[in-house]
């Protein structure tokens, strides 16, 4: 995409473009890529701070929208030259039927495929996840693996489930013939556990930490390593991608690709505190303080819970047997494959990554008191 004929000639769309990796992307296109002309912001939900986006340089278009409406997709995939697909239903809690979860991460993304073919747009990145692969049923762990390490990848839960189906569908969809006769080209990356500004997942665990008097009760072996990645690296991966897949069509095609940077790895709840503990929250224990098979029993219990009170309210809280599984099961990613395919290097240090993380949830303290 860099020919200079092209200049600020690009039409972008992201789908999910309101939600919180989908609006680091949709900053990150803004300040870092100078072809843009328009740039098209799909969701279901649309955030009232799109409207500061709008008195710049690029023509910013919001579009209210389902993915799971085929011809509301269409309609705003038509003339786009690049689809950045991250619209999808993030749920692990239980707080969306499995029917809804398929419709939106597997149908929503089978009409974003379509809409690229039949209306002639070439470029697809899809944001997949490190669920794809794992932690799998067995809970087995994955130490520093890569794109190629043998995993047995075997899921129960709707989320993963949906995730490896539309993953699939987009590296299928790579060489497809688009409107006009040319090859679609696709690519999917995996964000292990994403960090960073607008994570509702910490900010719970913030929530929670102050409700205990400012603790957190370590629940989960030190030893159990998770990696993570900063929402600013795994942005800018995306734009990179994008913008990349024109001239590396034949290597990145149809291709997978984690997306890492240099966050240590940590224990789930460990590496929290990194953000938490300077602003003020405490983690007790230096060993799990309940019994893992009480924690079980827990989460069972929690399960229980959501099903007899469904009628009444919607019960979700974390602990559930999917989450636990996940929270104790080592998941780590070593890998360059990005690096040599298209020159990515996380633009946000971990001191960085740590710092802005930092002060995003003293804002948040700033804005409870
Ligand atoms: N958060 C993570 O740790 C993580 C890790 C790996 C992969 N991912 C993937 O990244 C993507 C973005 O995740 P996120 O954490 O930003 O979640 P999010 O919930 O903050 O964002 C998802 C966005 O999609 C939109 N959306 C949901 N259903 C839609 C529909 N039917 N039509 C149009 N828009 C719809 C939502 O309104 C939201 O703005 C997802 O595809 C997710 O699977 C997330
Ligand atoms: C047992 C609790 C005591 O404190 C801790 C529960 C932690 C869980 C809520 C989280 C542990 C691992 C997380 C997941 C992981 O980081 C990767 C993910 C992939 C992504 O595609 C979506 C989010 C998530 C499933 C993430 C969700 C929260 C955890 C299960």
């Amino acid at each position: 995409m860099a020919d200079s004929a092209q200049a600020q000639k690009l039409v972008y769309l992201v789908t999910g473009g309101c939600g919180f990796l989908g609006e680091h992307v949709v900053r990150m296109l803004l300040q870092q890529e100078p072809q843009l002309r328009e740039l098209r912001i799909f969701d279901l939900h649309l955030g009232p701070w799109l409207e500061e986006l709008k008195t710049g340089p690029v023509q910013v278009t919001a579009i209210q929208g389902d993915v799971t409406q085929a011809h509301e997709v269409a309609a705003a995939v038509a003339g786009a030259h690049v689809v950045i697909h991250t619209a999808g239903l993030v749920d692990v809690f239980g707080k969306t039927s499995p029917e809804t979860i398929h419709e939106v991460n597997v149908q929503g993304t089978r009409n974003v495929i379509e809409a690229c073919v039949q209306t002639g747009t070439r470029f697809l990145v899809y944001t997949s996840s490190m669920e794809v692969v794992g932690p799998n049923i067995k809970g087995q762990p994955f130490y520093r693996g890569n794109e190629n390490t043998p995993y047995e990848a075997v899921h129960r839960h709707p989320y993963p489930c949906s995730k490896a189906l539309a993953e699939q569908l987009v590296l299928e969809a790579n060489g497809r013939k688009v409107l006009g006769g040319l090859p679609l080209v696709t690519c999917a990356l995996r964000p292990t556990g994403i960090y960073g500004e607008g994570h509702q997942i910490m900010r719970d665990f913030y929530h929670q930490g102050l409700r205990l008097g400012g603790r957190l009760f370590r629940a989960i072996p030190a030893s159990v390593e998770h990696g993570r990645v900063y929402v600013g690296n795994v942005a800018w991966m995306h734009v990179l991608v994008a913008r990349e897949l024109e001239h590396r069509a034949a290597l990145m095609g149809g291709q997978v690709y984690f997306c890492y940077d240099n966050s240590p790895y940590k224990s789930y709840e460990d590496f929290n505190m990194e953000f938490l503990g300077p602003c003020g929250l405490r983690l007790v224990g230096t060993r799990p303080l309940l019994p893992y098979w009480l924690l079980v029993f827990l989460a069972a219990l929690n399960v229980l819970l959501q099903w007899l009170l469904r009628p009444l309210l919607l019960y979700a809280p974390l602990l559930n047997p999917y989450t636990l599984a996940m929270a104790n099961t080592t998941f780590t990613v070593s890998t360059d494959k990005a690096r040599r395919h298209f020159g990515y290097e996380p633009p946000f240090s971990w001191e960085e990554s740590r710092t802005r993380t930092i002060r995003w949830v003293q804002a948040m303290e700033g804005s409870a008191q």
